[in-house]
């Protein structure tokens, strides 16, 4: 393996990256760094933790010091977290730049960031919806100039999930120059490749990590059958047996609603552990506290939906357990993908009904990997059941004396009439039936 002055990359960048301890390029960043410098466009597809955001960050440094000015880029992200992560690079490793960047999120101020737009910064990382809002309400900012569109975990930015950039891109991409060099990266591209090569016009380079498995092999994949009842009993016992035998960990533990991320910490609070949640009925605001503590080690679990499944980096996590069986495998990869990063070891424990049981067959056929069983004592699991499902059912309540539920319909609805499904008129009937007015 060269190093990164071979690549082609200056001596100023290569002085920055060994400040932070980056000393010699991974595969990912060794075979699609000499391309995007040469004006490629480029796909990329490599592992979770393998070093894709510094494989685009690096060559898009390089090219905007040579001939400075802004609006020079263009990132897209799925997640407004992984917005302020990519940026947080940018702004590291392109310090001696005076690198000017500018963060574009939904639920923070409009005003703020449309002044920010406007006043010229090099580098725009954004999420996908906030943007096209800005490009629909003003003309105070250009990007007809722009060099380099990437779009990170960009299978994610172009499949119709629940929440569904396309409509967004469109507007995105109807005011970028078409002579530009589109960068397009994620853990997960080959499922969408067909429609990603259409957004990557110039025979893009191509390159994919080789590998049986899709997941590192640091990362030790695990699996605990339980019947629903007993999940969360395991859950407690699992977070108590690595609370007693390690002091620098952290664990992400995944679930599938935002609800059931709130009844969660609620009751893992009340058993005294350093809990903490991020989910999307959460104010901007505080996921960021929240994920800042985190990161921080201020908390040591972090209950989190799929919001947090992708792209996020945090060196301490080594543990991700899931609460629910992810319904898609590219979903689980990305999840087991927050821990084992950059060369470090991990274990990931998949708590699995058995309704769920052809939900880890495909996981395994995907990932070509074996999921290899959890041992517990299962008595001691048994003798905490009755206190953990008693504190679950009070949490439940304790939640459904709040608006929680009120809010999620609000926030529901809200989504409906962005996307034009709903009108507002019946949104306000609906809003005033639920209020008993
Ligand atoms: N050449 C390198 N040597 C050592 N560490 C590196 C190198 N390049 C990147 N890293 C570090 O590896 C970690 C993971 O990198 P990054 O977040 O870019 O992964 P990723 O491939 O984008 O993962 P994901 O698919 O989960 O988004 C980061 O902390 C980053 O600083």
């Amino acid at each position: 393996m060269g190093d990164f002055s071979s690549l082609g990359l200056s001596d100023w960048l290569v002085k920055q990256c060994k400040q932070l301890g980056i000393n010699k390029p991974t595969p990912v960043q060794e075979n699609c760094m000499p391309a995007i410098l040469q004006g490629r466009d480029c796909m990329g597809c490599a592992k979770t933790g393998s070093g894709k955001t510094a494989a685009f960050v690096l060559p898009v440094l390089q090219k905007l010091s040579e001939d400075p000015y802004g609006i020079f880029c263009l990132v897209l992200t799925p997640t407004r977290s992984l917005a302020y992560q990519i940026a947080e690079q940018f702004r590291v490793l392109g310090k001696p730049l005076g690198l000017k960047d500018c963060i574009i999120v939904g639920g923070m101020d409009m005003v703020t960031q449309a002044l920010e737009l406007s006043n010229q910064p090099h580098v725009v990382v954004a999420t996908p919806g906030r943007l096209a809002d800005h490009i629909r309400s003003s003309n105070t900012f250009s990007m007809k100039r722009i060099q380099f569109l990437i779009l990170d975990e960009a299978d994610r930015l172009l499949e119709q999930g629940c929440t569904d950039f396309t409509k967004d891109l469109e507007v995105i991409l109807e005011i970028l120059p078409a002579k530009r060099q589109t960068l397009l990266f994620s853990a997960t591209l080959t499922d969408t490749l067909q429609e990603l090569k259409s957004i990557a016009m110039n025979k893009p380079f191509f390159w994919e990590s080789k590998s049986e498995t899709r997941t590192v092999e640091e990362l030790d994949q695990r699996y605990i059958l339980t019947p629903e009842k007993v999940k969360d009993a395991y859950l407690v016992h699992l977070i108590q047996t690595f609370t007693d035998e390690h002091d620098d960990w952290s664990i992400i533990i995944f679930t599938n609603t935002c609800k059931s991320c709130q009844i969660l910490t609620m009751m893992l609070r009340e058993f005294n552990f350093p809990t903490i949640s991020l989910h999307s009925m959460m104010k901007q605001k505080q996921r960021f506290a929240n994920l800042a503590k985190f990161k921080a080690s201020v908390y040591k679990i972090l209950i989190a939906t799929d919001v947090a499944a992708r792209g996020l980096d945090i060196p301490t996590v080594q543990v991700v357990i899931n609460h629910n069986t992810p319904g898609l495998p590219k979903i689980y990869i990305h999840r087991v993908g927050r821990t084992a990063r950059a060369g470090r070891n991990g274990v990931s424990i998949t708590l699995v009904t058995q309704y769920d049981i052809h939900l880890i067959h495909s996981i395994e056929e995907q990932i070509q990997t074996k999921l290899k069983e959890y041992p517990v004592v299962e008595k001691e699991v048994l003798k905490i059941l009755t206190q953990v499902n008693v504190t679950r059912r009070e949490c439940e309540i304790k939640l459904e004396s709040t608006d929680f539920d009120e809010k999620r319909e609000i926030n529901k609805r809200k989504q409906l009439i962005l996307e034009g499904k709903v009108s507002a008129a019946s949104y306000k009937t609906r809003l005033e039936s639920m209020k008993g007015l």
